[in-house]
């Protein structure tokens, strides 16, 4: 078994012993396996702020986990942001292990062949593909965007896979601008600005990720300009990706802003209907499923707008087949679907819904959720409806601060941890929060 099969058990163990799915979506999930290297089964996790609350809480519980299934006693190591792998082992195993890693943050499944084709897309696939083919040289810096879901983060990622693998040897960060904030945080704070320069312009090729987010930070937009600026007077590939075209993005200095619009900006639009046939057809191939046409169909005229709640809707209803020991069919599919789907037709599940119900359950004003203000009885139903966004909505943590007035993702995690905990003491909390869920998913 290789470190993924093993984790991947090992997660169904986790998954059982812990009580709320919640839980083990929002600390567990994000953890990914990086490597074993002597007795240290080591991971990485997307966002630093978690370390701290997984190690706290869950590591006795992965320690075992990982004891049962790869039946070696292996120590639990968590990568530190900035850690490199090789720096939690002796120097005799670097020795042996020379041969450049591919980044560890690269999705090995997001890669050109797995990416479907269609009208809504193909300008930005035939682009990602003309800069992954010729890097610098085709379009500098090319820029995508798009809704949420929609394959921006499947496309930057089949790039630098492409260009890996034609040079293992070219230099390559993908890093989300979330990323890119911290780290340039961390480094004024530890004295660190030239080894984060060092870092960010000494590559070939640069892919950041959600740009939208650096728009109302200005030390950020300060230190990507010059970033920026570094590696295109050194003739190196700029991809960026972004929720909307840069003239959309607000307060975001207007000299990034023209640099931004330098390249080529392509745009993925929502996926039509053949396409969306085409990419559950393509899921269904690759896990080896049979699904009838008529369940694809369903599925393919329910979910319009965002490919990873299209590809959610066909995990969902074979998990629902293999569960009830059902064999997968168009009423087994309405069924699985209606408590998601049936009512939202009408209403769809939006942050802004969540903000709605439990303003008015604490019969407080929706515009205070969303605001600054600081007394309890308004900062409490804020942190409850972050927990109910996270928990109800496919939205990222900075995503979810947007959603209140443009707070940190550091706050976001913050009351979602101060809620899960004290709904795990509070019996009473944990049934209104229930309640509350229940009337979202009916308006
Ligand atoms: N054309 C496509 N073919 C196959 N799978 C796709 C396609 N587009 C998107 N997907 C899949 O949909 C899911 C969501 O895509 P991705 O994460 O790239 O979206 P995104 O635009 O970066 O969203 P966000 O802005 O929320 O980060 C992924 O699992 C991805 O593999």
């Amino acid at each position: 078994m290789d470190i993924n099969q093993y984790w991947s058990e090992a997660l169904k163990i986790i998954e059982d012993e812990i009580a709320s799915s919640f839980s083990f979506q929002t600390w567990i999930q994000p953890l990914v396996p990086v490597g074993i290297k002597e007795d240290k089964f080591i991971f990485r996790i997307p966002d630093p702020i978690y370390k701290d609350m997984v190690e706290k809480r869950f590591l006795p519980l992965i320690q075992s986990a990982v004891a049962a299934v790869t039946k070696v006693n292996y120590q639990i190591v968590i990568l530190e942001e900035n850690q490199d792998i090789d720096s939690v082992v002796t120097q005799t195993q670097k020795t042996e292990n020379s041969r450049p890693e591919l980044p560890q943050n690269l999705n090995p499944k997001y890669v050109f062949s797995s990416f479907v084709v269609g009208n809504s897309n193909r300008m930005a696939h035939a682009a990602s593909l003309a800069v992954a083919e010729s890097p610098a040289k085709a379009y500098n810096p090319l820029f995508l965007y798009g809704n949420s879901g929609l394959g921006k983060t499947h496309l930057m990622h089949s790039i630098a896979h492409f260009i890996l693998d034609k040079n293992p040897a070219a230099k390559v960060l993908y890093v989300t601008s979330e990323t890119f904030t911290n780290e340039l945080i961390l480094s004024i704070q530890n004295n660190k600005n030239e080894e984060f320069r060092n870092k960010y312009r000494n590559i070939d090729v640069l892919l950041i990720d959600d740009i939208q987010f650096i728009s109302k930070k200005e030390g950020t937009q300060e230190e990507f300009f010059h970033t920026f600026n570094a590696l295109y007077e050194s003739n190196k590939q700029i991809i960026i990706s972004s929720d909307r075209p840069p003239k959309e993005i607000k307060t975001l200095e207007d000299r990034l802003r023209s640099r931004f619009e330098w390249g080529l900006i392509a745009d993925i639009q929502p996926p039509d209907y053949e396409t969306r046939i085409a990419i559950l057809r393509t899921k269904a191939e690759r896990d080896h499923l049979e699904v009838p046409d008529d369940v694809m169909a369903y599925i393919a005229k329910n979910i319009v707008s965002n490919i990873r709640e299209l590809e959610g809707a066909l995990t969902r209803i074979v998990a629902y087949a293999t569960l009830t020991t059902q064999k997968i069919s168009l009423s087994l599919a309405e069924k699985s679907m209606k408590d998601i789907y049936s009512d939202s037709a009408q209403v769809p599940l939006t942050a802004e819904l969540i903000q709605e119900v439990v303003a008015s359950h604490y019969n407080i004003r929706v515009e205070d959720i969303q605001g600054n203000k600081k007394p309890k009885n308004i900062a409490f139903p804020r942190q409850i409806s972050m927990y109910l966004c996270r928990k109800m909505l496919d939205l990222t943590l900075p995503k979810i601060g947007e959603a209140f007035g443009g707070r940190d993702h550091t706050t976001v995690i913050h009351a979602i941890g101060k809620i899960e905990k004290q709904m795990e003491a509070d019996a009473e909390l944990k049934n209104t929060i229930m309640e509350l869920e229940k009337e979202i998913k009916n308006q």
